[in-house]
C-alpha cells in the first residue's frame, strides 16, 4: 500500500525524503466507532502540528468510522488507512476490563503498515505537548514504551500493579502501557502476532497484556515522560512531575478530555483540571487547522532533539538515572 503523501506541508516533504532514504517514519493511532473519540484523534493530530513534529500521523479506522470523520481527519492531515477488526479467537469467559477492550485487538493490524520503516503508536486519548520526533531515532530491532506502574521498575508491589493473567505464562519482568509504542512494521512479526492470538485466550487488558506477552523479550522501557499515565498522580506522585510530560495519557476512567466532568473518583483535581484545559487549548486553536496554517515549517527542534539524543545514546545506564527520583533507583 503506497502511502497517500499529505499534500502541501512539510510532513510530505519529510515523508518523501524518508521514503527516498529507504526509511519513512510515521505517527500511528487507531479509532473506532462513530462516537467522541475522533474527537482525541484531531487533538492528537494538532497537537502533533503544534509540537512541529516532522511526520504525518496514520489513523488506522475501524469499518465502522462514518465517513464524515475520515473527511475531517484528511482536512487535519491525517492519513487514514482502514482496517479490518481483529480479536482472540479463543473464547474465554473473563470479562474484560472494559467492555470495549475487544476493539483494542484491532491495533495490531499497524505492523501490517510496512511502507514506513519504524512508527510511533499513540492511543487516540494522548496529547503531545512537546516534540518527540527523537523516539524514530532510537536503536531497531525492539519494543518501546513507557512501564504502566513505575513501581514495577523498583521491585516494590504496589496495590496498583496490575494483575497479570496466569494463561499467558510468566509475567514479564516490567509490564508497559500499550497506549504509546515505538516500533518497526514488518510483516513477518504481523503473521507472527495473528498465529499466536489465535491460540492465545482473551484477557483483562486485551492486546495490552498480549502484547507484553509478545514482546517481553524485545522489550525496552523508556522515561514516563513519554507517557504519563494520569492514574499515576495519584499512584506515584512522588514518582512524577507532571510538567515535565512530553505526551500525556488520559487513560484512567473519566479523564477524556472530550467528556470530562470530575465526577469520577480522583479526578476532581487540579493538575488533571490543568491538563484537560491543555489539551481544549490544542483543539480549539484555529491556527492548527491545516486549512487555515501557512506551510508547517519542519521540526528544527525536533531535528536539534535528535542530535542532542543520538549523542546521548538511550543505554540503558541513561535510562534508569531518568528514574533516579527514588534512591533505590539509583
Ligand atoms: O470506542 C473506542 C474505544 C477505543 N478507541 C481507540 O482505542 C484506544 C484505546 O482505548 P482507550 O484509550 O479508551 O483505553 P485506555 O487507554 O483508557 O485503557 C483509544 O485511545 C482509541 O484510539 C476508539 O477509537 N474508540
Ligand atoms: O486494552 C487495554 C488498554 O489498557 C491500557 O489502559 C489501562 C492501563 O493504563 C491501566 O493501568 C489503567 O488503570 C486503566 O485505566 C487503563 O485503561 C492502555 O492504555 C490502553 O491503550 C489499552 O491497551
Ligand atoms: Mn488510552
Amino acid at each position: 500500500m503506497a502511502p497517500e503523501l499529505v499534500s502541501g506541508t512539510k510532513k510530505a516533504t519529510s515523508t518523501q525524503k524518508g521514503l527516498e532514504l529507504g526509511r519513512s517514519c510515521a505517527y500511528v493511532t487507531f479509532l473506532a466507532g462513530n462516537g467522541d473519540y475522533v474527537k482525541g484523534v484531531v487533538g492528537l493530530a494538532k497537537g502533533l502540528m503544534k509540537a512541529k513534529s516532522m511526520y504525518p500521523l496514520v489513523v488506522a479506522i475501524f469499518p465502522d468510522v462514518p465517513e464524515e470523520h475520515g473527511i475531517l481527519l484528511r482536512s487535519h492531515g491525517c492519513i487514514v488507512r482502514e482496517i479490518e477488526p481483529l480479536a482472540p479467537s479463543l473464547q474465554s469467559s473473563d470479562k474484560y476490563a472494559r467492555s470495549y477492550y475487544v476493539l483494542n485487538y484491532s491495533k495490531l493490524r499497524i505492523w501490517q503498515f510496512v511502507e514506513f520503516s519504524k512508527m510511533v503508536y499513540l492511543d487516540g486519548d494522548m496529547q503531545v505537548f512537546e516534540n518527540i520526533d527523537h523516539l524514530f531515532e532510537l536503536p531497531d530491532n525492539y519494543f518501546y514504551a513507557v512501564p504502566d506502574c513505575i513501581c514495577d521498575l523498583y521491585g516494590q508491589p504496589c496495590p496498583e500493579v496490575l494483575p497479570w493473567p496466569k494463561e499467558l505464562g510468566s509475567r514479564p519482568p516490567i509490564y508497559f502501557n500499550a497506549g504509546m509504542f515505538v516500533f518497526q512494521p514488518n510483516l513477518s512479526i504481523y503473521a507472527h502476532l495473528l498465529n499466536t492470538l489465535k491460540v492465545t485466550p482473551p484477557t483483562q487488558f486485551a492486546e495490552q497484556d498480549f502484547l507484553n506477552m509478545f514482546f517481553k523479550d524485545k522489550y525496552k522501557p523508556i522515561p514516563y515522560v513519554y507517557n504519563l499515565l494520569l492514574a499515576m498522580l495519584w499512584r506515584h506522585p512522588e514518582k512524577i512531575e507532571v510538567n515535565k510530560a512530553k505526551a500525556v495519557h488520559y487513560c484512567s476512567p473519566g479523564t477524556k478530555p472530550w467528556k470530562y466532568t470530575g465526577k469520577e473518583e480522583h479526578v476532581d483535581r487540579e493538575d488533571i483540571k490543568m491538563l484537560v484545559k491543555k489539551w481544549w487549548d490544542i483543539y480549539n486553536d484555529q491556527t492548527l487547522d491545516q486549512k487555515q496554517s501557512s506551510i508547517h515549517i519542519a521540526g528544527v527542534e525536533g531535528q536539534v532533539e535528535a542530535n542532542r539524543l543520538r549523542a546521548t545514546a538511550f543505554s540503558d545506564a541513561n535510562l534508569s538515572t531518568l528514574y533516579a527520583t527514588s534512591p533505590s533507583a539509583a
